[in-house]
């Protein structure tokens, strides 16, 4: 663990005319750690990823990854500095292979110019092989591979949310950004979705922050959670802190969290 974080965010938050979705939020994320971020409907969790991930500039405060600052960065410049994420709602190609969509992120960030690659020089040539075989070995982790030539839009929903993990992780982030990862899937989806980001995070060496309602999922992989209310961070802590945690209680009326098991 360096001494700096990976993730710093201060006081950061951005306002939409006269709403404050997101105030003053700070947060605090090591190299290797699986951190969660809950609050109920509503609350400002993907307006704060939609802040780590320069899509939405924030009017307030700062975030810095690896001590360098983020802020004002495009999206794909902020990918390239090593964040990258998954949506709530499937972001697929829909009409590309599976394996085209995995082969998408390693365009975003090729090294050989758009002019090679319009005359396919044989540089572009080496460089589309090994985006395949690349592409190909992150298919093999999410049990993919054999549906590689098949159009994305043709694979179970399940499958669509784990291949956009695969393409969000093709792009070599040391941030993972997970909105809902098992959103839609039934328990055993869940449950074997849970080992492989589990195994991802170790096999590259990855941090994650993992916005999810499922709170059982939540308490059993998380080692902190941080919890939004109203745009503002109510609490954080481990599992054990947030479940007995009164703000957290009150937010979700009780109901949630007292009835959640690690
Ligand atoms: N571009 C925008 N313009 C205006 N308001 C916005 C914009 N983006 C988000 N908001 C508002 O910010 C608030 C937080 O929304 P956000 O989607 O971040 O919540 P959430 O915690 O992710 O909710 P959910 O769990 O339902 O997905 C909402 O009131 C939303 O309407």
């Amino acid at each position: 663990m360096g001494s700096v974080p990976l993730l710093q965010v201060r006081n950061t938050g951005i306002q939409f005319g006269g709403l404050k979705a997101v105030s003053n939020v700070n947060m605090e994320i090591n190299q290797g750690e699986l951190i969660g971020l809950i609050g109920p409907n509503g609350a400002g969790k993907t307006t704060c990823f939609n802040l780590l991930t320069g899509v939405y500039v924030p009017t307030e405060g700062s975030i810095e990854l690896d001590g360098q600052k983020l802020n004002g960065l495009a999206p794909y410049q902020v990918t390239r500095k090593g964040i990258s994420r998954t949506f709530q709602n499937i972001r697929l190609f829909n009409e590309l292979s599976v394996l085209d969509n995995v082969k998408v992120a390693y365009h975003s960030l090729a090294k050989h110019s758009i002019i090679s690659s319009i005359l396919r020089l044989p540089s572009h040539f080496s460089d589309e092989k090994e985006m395949e075989e690349k592409s190909i070995e992150f298919l093999k982790i999410f049990n993919l591979d054999k549906y590689k030539n098949e159009a994305a839009k043709n694979l179970p929903y399940g499958q669509q949310r784990r291949l956009e993990i695969a393409r969000a992780l093709a792009a070599g982030p040391r941030l993972l950004l997970l909105d809902e990862p098992a959103a839609g899937m039934n328990p055993q989806e869940t449950h074997e979705l849970m080992e492989l980001i589990a195994f991802v995070r170790k096999k590259f060496d990855l941090t994650i922050l993992l916005i999810e309602h499922d709170m059982n999922l939540v308490m059993g992989i998380c080692e902190r959670i941080y919890v939004l209310d109203h745009g503002q961070l109510i609490a954080q802590g481990t599992p054990e802190d947030i479940r007995n945690h009164p703000k957290v209680i009150e937010a979700y009326l009780g109901e949630e969290v007292t009835n959640a098991h690690a």
